[in-house]
C-alpha cells in the first residue's frame, strides 16, 4: 500500500512538478534546501491547498482527483508544525483531549492513554500549556496529533524551533513513535543527523523536483548525492541486543555490519533497536591491530572513494555481513594506504549510537 502524490504548479519563479510514491509505512522523510518545495506537498497531502490537476491518494482512497477533493479534516490527518500551535486557554490534558474528541469513538484507534504515554506526557497533564518548555510543547502537540488516530501523521520541521537539548531530548520519543505507533508519518527536514535518525524512506527534493526517492538506508551512502558529504554523514541499521557484559557495562548487538558493542546495559536482550554510525567516526586500517581501544572492528571491502572536499575522501564500504559503511578519512591516508576499489580492509568505528533506547 502506498500514498501517491501528483502536483504540477507555478508560482512566479517557482515551479512544482513531482510524482510520488512513497510507502504507508515507517517513515518518509522529506529532505531538501529552503525553497525547494516540501511545505508545499505537505499541504497538498493534507488538503490545505488545493491545487487544479493534483492526485493525492492514500491506499485504496482518493482524497484529491479531477473534481473529488477531500476535505482536510475528513482526511484523518495529524499535522504538527514547527511550533506547536496549542491551545493556550486549555491544559495538557485539554489538548490532548481535544485531539481524541476529533475523532467517533468507533474509530478510535489510539486511546488518549497510549498517545500519552507514547510521548511521555503524563507527568504534565494538568500544567498549563504556558509553563512546558519549547521541547515538552512539541511532544504534547505530537501526542494530540496521534490522539486523533490519523491514518497519516505529517511533520513539518517539528524540531527545527528547538534549541540544540531539547531536540536531543524530544529525538528519542519521536523514535519511540516511530518504532510503537504503526501510524505512516511524513516528515519535513533540513537536517541530515534527523533524517539519518527516523528515515525508512526518503525523498531528496531540489526546486520543486524530486532529485531521488528510496530507502533511506540506500540513499544516505550515495556518494554522488550531498547527504553522504554532509559533516553529519552517518549509516543507519537495525540491530538486534544479543547479550550484556555486565562486568564491563556494555551490551552486545547484532547488526547487518556483524557484532557491535556499545556502553550501557539498560536494553533488554532480544530488543531491536537502530544505531548510528557517523562516517567521521570511521578510520580504516589495511589488517585487524592488536593494541586498539576501539571495540568495533568489521572486515569490509572498499566498494568507492570519492572526493569529499579539497583534502578527504568518502570511502563507502561494504562489510562481510553486507551492510553498507561510510568512512572519512583525509586524501592523505588514503594514499598512504594505497585504498583501491576491491581492497580489503578493516573499518574501525569510533563511536556507535544506538537511537532508541
Ligand atoms: N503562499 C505562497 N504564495 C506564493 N509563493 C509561495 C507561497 N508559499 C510558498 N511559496 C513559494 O513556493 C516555494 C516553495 O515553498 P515551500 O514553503 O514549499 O518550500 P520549503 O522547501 O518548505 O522551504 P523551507 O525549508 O524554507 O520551509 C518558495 O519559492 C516559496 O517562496
Amino acid at each position: 500500500m502506498s500514498i501517491e502524490l501528483k502536483l504540477e504548479l507555478e508560482r512566479g519563479a517557482f515551479s512544482l512538478d513531482v510524482e510520488l510514491q512513497i510507502p504507508q509505512r515507517g517513515v518518509t522523510g522529506l529532505i531538501g534546501p529552503s525553497g525547494s518545495g516540501k511545505t508545499t506537498i505537505l499541504r497538498a497531502l493534507a488538503g490545505l491547498d488545493r491545487h487544479r490537476g493534483a492526485v493525492v491518494r492514500i491506499g485504496n482512497e482518493v482524497w484529491q482527483q479531477g473534481r473529488g477533493f477531500v476535505q482536510t479534516h475528513r482526511r484523518r490527518l495529524g499535522y504538527v508544525f514547527q511550533e506547536p500551535g496549542l491551545f493556550s486557554h486549555l491544559s495538557v490534558r485539554g489538548n490532548v483531549e481535544y485531539g481524541a474528541k476529533r475523532v467517533a469513538e468507533g474509530e478510535r484507534k489510539l486511546a488518549f492513554d497510549e498517545a500519552v504515554a507514547m510521548l511521555g506526557v503524563e507527568p504534565l497533564l494538568e500544567r498549563n500549556v504556558g509553563e512546558l518548555s519549547g521541547g515538552e510543547r512539541q511532544r504534547v502537540a505530537v501526542a494530540r496529533a496521534l490522539a486523533s488516530s490519523p491514518r497519516l501523521l505529517l511533520l513539518d520541521e517539528p524540531l527545527s524551533a528547538l534549541d540544540d537539548d531539547a531536540k536531543r531530548g524530544i529525538l528519542p520519543w519521536l523514535q519511540k513513535l516511530h518504532r510503537e505507533c504503526g501510524v505512516p508519518m511524513v516528515y519535513v527536514t533540513h537536517s541530515v543527523p534527523e533524517i539519518a535518525a527516523m528515515a525508512d524512506h526518503l525523498v531528496i527534493l531540489e526546486s520543486g523536483r524530486v532529485v531521488e526517492s528510496g530507502a533511506a538506508s540506500a540513499l544516505l551512502v550515495r556518494s554522488d548525492l550531498t547527504l553522504a558529504h554532509h559533516g553529519e554523514a552517518a549509516v543507519v541499521m537495525e540491530a538486534t541486543v544479543s547479550a550484556h557484559d555486565a562486568a564491563y557495562g556494555l551490551s552486545r548487538l547484532k547488526s547487518p555490519a556483524g557484532d557491535v558493542t556499545v556502553v550501557g546495559t539498560e536494553l533488554a536482550v532480544g530488543q531491536r533497536v537502530r544505531v548510528r554510525i557517523a562516517a567521521r567516526d570511521v578510520s580504516i586500517t589495511r589488517e585487524r591491530q592488536e593494541g586498539t581501544s576501539i571495540l568495533n572492528r568489521f572486515d569490509a571491502v572498499v566498494r568507492e572513494l570519492a572526493a569529499d572536499g579539497d583534502a578527504q575522501v568518502l570511502v563507502r564500504l561494504e562489510t562481510d555481513g553486507g551492510a553498507a559503511l561510510l568512512a572519512r578519512i583525509t586524501k592523505f591516508s588514503a594514499d598512504a594506504l594505497g585504498l583501491a576499489i576491491g581492497q580489503r580492509v578493516v573499518a574501525q568505528a569510533k563511536s556507535v549510537s544506538l537511537l532508541v533506547g
